[in-house]
């Protein structure tokens, strides 16, 4: 049997698939919600996924097996907490069940930065945001690109929010393989397929922006300009980053460390 690969279902994944799920790729490909992807590899029915990073920390032997990532280095435009009452008010927050790691950030932000530890509810996949009556409410992915209108105060990008707040990148997601898998091949392939996803965002945006009713050059700006799809240096800081506001705020258990395979840093 073919290793079994979880991938984002949402946009922001389609250029770290390219060109992915022909007969030459060595592991069978899926696509499903970051949420429902931790807990397919947490419960060993994928071998490899790109998880939410604050799902890296809950793992056990967890290794990161290649440097291709979704972060952002500013604005991100598809993680946004719409505020209907000033952020400092905010008494109840509704959390997109897609999301694991926008849901920490969400946490962490209001906590640090205005010391607001709001009531947590969540917000159902496939649920109306205007049904929902809570003061805040978190929207990741595609659903966060075009939000039904509500009469919001205020909007944080939350890609934005972080990269202001502590200079570094954000990572939201990375390829994740349990203990025992052998990735090697995996890897090879998944970095490949950034790799020509990068060379390629012209064509990409191109077959992908009707299909999310965006112009093409909307969806190329999302891929080129909001996303980032490298896992470096600074964004291995920023990882650690992220991990200490969570450890300390409980969202995670002290005392973990990344481990990165040999990651090729491809650019
Ligand atoms: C930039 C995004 O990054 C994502 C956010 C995630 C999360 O909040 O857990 C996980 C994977 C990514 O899809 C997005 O969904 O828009």
């Amino acid at each position: 049997m073919k290793p079994r690969v979880g991938a984002v279902r949402y946009l922001n994944t389609k250029p770290l698939v390219h060109g992915l799920g022909d007969a030459d790729t060595p592991f069978t490909l899926s696509f499903d919600y970051p949420s429902h992807l931790a807990d397919q590899l947490s419960l060993g029915l994928l071998d490899v996924a790109l998880i939410p990073s604050i799902e890296y920390f809950l793992g056990d032997g967890y290794r990161i097996i290649t440097d291709a990532c979704i972060g952002c280095l500013g604005p991100v435009w598809s993680v946004k907490i719409f505020f209907r009452v000033p952020p400092q008010q905010v008494q109840t927050l509704a959390l997109d069940e897609g999301s694991r790691t926008s849901a920490a950030l969400a946490k962490i932000l209001l906590a640090e930065r205005l010391g607001v530890r709001p009531r947590l509810q969540a917000l159902p996949l496939g649920s109306d945001m205007r049904d929902c009556e809570a003061d805040a409410i978190l929207l990741i992915g595609d659903r966060a690109i075009h939000p039904p209108a509500i009469d919001a105060v205020e909007v944080w990008d939350l890609g934005e929010t972080w990269v202001e707040w502590t200079g570094l990148p954000f990572v939201f997601a990375m390829w994740v393989a349990r203990p025992g898998v052998a990735t090697e091949a995996i890897a090879q392939h998944l970095m490949q397929a950034r790799n020509s996803g990068l060379e390629n965002l012209p064509e990409i945006a191109e077959r992908e922006a009707a299909n999310y009713q965006l112009t093409t050059s909307e969806c190329f700006q999302y891929f080129h300009d909001n996303l980032h799809f490298t896992l470096g240096p600074q964004e291995k800081t920023a990882l650690t980053r992220f991990y200490d506001y969570a450890v300390g705020l409980d969202l995670a258990p002290s005392g973990r460390t990344p481990i990165y395979d040999d990651c090729e840093i491809a650019r």
